[in-house]
Order: C-alpha cells, then structure tokens, then sequence
C-alpha cells in the first residue's frame, strides 16, 4: 500500500517552506509597518459561524463528522472566524482594530473539479470600526504595499461596488435576479440577450455588463442608469475613492461595476488583485467591504464595520517562482562539529552550543558518526557546509576550512 496525501492536499518540502517563509515574512514586515496585528483562529468553526448567514455556501465547505449535534467544519476563509472572534472574545475592545492573519484554509472546489477538496494558504488584513473613504484608501493602498514589497510587477486592482451591483441588480424581477447575476458575473451576453427581459431591463443588463474599464468612462456610464439618491451617494463614494488613489500616482485600477464575488458578505467596494505577468490575468487575491457581517455575530446585533483582503501564498508563488527571487535552496549549515573519538563526544556538543549561542543565527550540525574521514569532507562539501570543527576529547579543536 502506497500512503498519499489526501486528493487535493500537498505536503510542503522544506525548499517549499523556504519560498513560502520568503513570500509570508515580507507581507508581515508590511503588515506590521502599518500597525496590524495578528490574530489565530480556529481551523475547525461551527458551521452556521462559517457560513456567515447564507453569504458562504454550505457546498463550499468542508464538513466534519462529529459524535455531538454541532455541525463542524473547516474554515474555508478567514473573515467570518475573525467577526465572530472579536465581537464575541474581545468585548470593550477599542476601535479601529487592525488585524492580520497568515493561515491555511480549505475549500471544497465544487464548480471545476469533482467534489475535490483543497487547501490553501492565505495572508490578509481585517480593518474593523472604520466605514469610511480613509479606511477604504488605507486598504486598498497596503495591498498595493505588499506587491511593492514582493517585488511583484505587472498587477491591477479591479474594483468593484457589491452594494451599487446588488441595488441595480434588484430592478430584475425576483425569479430572473440570480440568472441575472451570474450572466453578468461570467459575463455571459448571450443568456442576457436570451432572458425574458422588457427592452428597458435587456438594455439595463447590457449597460451592466459594460460597466468595466477606467474609473472616468464606467463612473460616467453608471450616472446615465437613473440612479436613486443612495446609489448615487455609493457612486460619489467611489468617485472620491478613486480620485484619493489616483492623486499622488497611479494606482493601477479597473473599475468593473459587475464584479461579483462568490463569497455574499460585501455591502461596499470589493476588488481582486491580478497579475498580468505572464500575459495571462491571474487573481492573487480579493477583499472588500463588509459592514453588516460582524453584527451576525454580535450578541446585541451592533453592526460594526469591516473592510479587508486576503492575498494567496499560493497564487504568489506561482507568479514569483518564474522570476527567480524566492529562494533557490534551503540555507546550509554553517558548521560541522566532528568528535574524533567517543571520548569527545560531550566535548562536541558543548563546542558545538558555543557556536549557537552567538547572536547572529549559525546553523551548527554534529556529526552523527559511522563515516571517515574523507566521508565527513565530501558530505560538508555537498551540503555546502562551510567549516569543520574536529573536535578531541580534551577538548582541543582543528578548524578546517571546506574547499
Ligand atoms: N475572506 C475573503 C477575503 C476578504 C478578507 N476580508 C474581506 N474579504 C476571501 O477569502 O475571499
């Protein structure tokens, strides 16, 4: 019998640790330059915590099989744990909080593949207490810190409005808003062309496919839709949005008043970040803003506001792998510490703890004997080991440089 990893999961080499390490410790740095702070959740949620109202859907979780009457399941992202986490655990805690996690989360890939599960690993920010345009721009401004940070050229933003898209979506009839939603979100024209639809509303779905491309002509475009004063107000919203980002340097932004995300908790801006590096669009990670999720959970139903983004490790990595700047290799071994005779071997150690006791991180190895010497000298070399120390057991020790 051959053991694998479950269908859909992997098992991570240390040179994989290595990149990812690469990838995750810059978006920290970042992170924390910005005062966020990190927070751990639990990988395993009750479900009706994972699925957030109906915003998450059931077929996109994992389920577990436990003895009680709690229906489990695995996290299939972030943002609903933490809103449960702060309104439930961090009672009288101050706002804004900023908070940022780096975790693994399962989703069960029910639209492409057969029923696969997969795990993922994702890094990302929740802003929570703050509704307004700085903490939008603030957001939106440390994804694009954290590209800078990775070194990753080549990506836009597209940004979106979930509560402009849902309020024109809700001029449909009832029975054809969901047909509605997902032509425009797979920017079907031909069910669109199809629908019974009045001209008004055929015509209304066309605009909406159409509302994608620079922030002048699209914001222009959703004015000529007879807009209601609070739909008007979200435009204005966005307007100043994109202006705030725009002014000091370009910002490379789409705006696409038909983004739709899979995940329904957004009431305000939602964006995807895409690399066009190797002339192909990739989605290296999304977010938004969501002011009714953490009222879900709140024993008292207060609504607080939130607006964050998750980046994908491993949608990074792919696009970075190619230019070469994770890392190539695990790190070597600075020493090797070689007791000549048992007699040496305590010697060893403790010649060997002096080395790590340095501030400065040494990697120091022992030599776990059953090799000559010529053995010993070829393993250094092909480990890239810089030094041997051999050691006697009075404790006199020959450095050896390894050529
Ligand atoms: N949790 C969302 C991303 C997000 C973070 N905050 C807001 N949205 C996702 O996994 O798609």
């Amino acid at each position: 019998m051959v053991y694998q990893p479950a269908a859909g999961a992997r098992d991570l080499l240390p040179l994989d640790v290595a990149q990812k390490r690469w990838i995750e410790d810059r978006l920290q740095q970042v992170f924390h330059r910005w005062g966020y702070h990190r927070i751990i959740t639990s990988t395993l949620e009750r479900m009706d915590t994972l699925m957030a109202g109906e915003a998450i859907q059931r077929q996109m979780v994992i389920e577990l099989q436990n003895g009680q009457n709690e229906e489990l399941g695995l996290r299939p992202e972030l943002t609903a744990s933490i809103a449960r986490t702060v309104v439930t655990r961090m009672a009288g805690a101050t706002y804004p909080q900023r908070l940022y996690y780096n975790a693994n989360v399962f989703r069960r890939n029910w639209e492409k593949r057969h029923n696969r599960q997969q795990e993922y690993y994702q890094a990302g920010v929740e802003l929570l207490g703050s509704g307004g345009l700085l903490a939008n721009a603030e957001v939106l401004l440390l994804v694009a810190n954290c590209l800078a940070a990775l070194d990753l050229q080549g990506w836009h933003l597209i940004l979106g409005e979930a509560g402009i898209t849902r309020s024109l979506l809700n001029a449909f009839p009832a029975n054809l808003q969901s047909k509605v939603r997902s032509a425009i979100a797979h920017l079907d024209r031909i069910t669109i062309d199809t629908l019974p639809l009045g001209d008004e509303l055929r015509e209304r779905a066309r605009i909406m496919l159409d509302l994608r491309g620079n922030s002048a002509d699209v914001l222009a475009k959703v004015s000529s839709l007879h807009l209601d004063s609070e739909q008007q107000e979200a435009v204005n919203n966005l307007k100043s949005l994109v202006d705030l980002l725009e002014s000091d340097r370009k910002f490379p932004l789409i705006l696409d008043l038909s983004l739709i995300q899979t995940i329904d908790y957004y009431t305000g801006i939602v964006f995807e970040v895409v690399s066009d590096t190797d002339g192909q669009a990739k989605v290296l990670g999304r977010g938004g803003r969501y002011d009714q999720l953490l009222g879900l959970y709140h024993p008292q139903g207060e609504n607080i506001p939130g607006i964050g983004f998750e980046l994908s490790i491993d949608d990074l990595y792919q696009t970075l792998v190619s230019t070469q700047q994770l890392p190539q290799n695990i790190p070597a071994s600075n020493w090797l510490v070689v007791p000549e005779s048992q007699t040496a071997e305590a010697a060893a150690f403790a010649y060997a703890q002096k080395l790590r006791d340095t501030p400065d991180l040494v990697r120091v190895e022992i030599d776990l004997g059953g090799r000559d010497t010529e053995a010993i000298r070829q393993y250094a070399s092909d480990r890239s080991i810089a030094q041997i120390a051999w050691i006697k057991a009075d404790g006199t020790t020959t450095i050896e440089a390894v050529g």
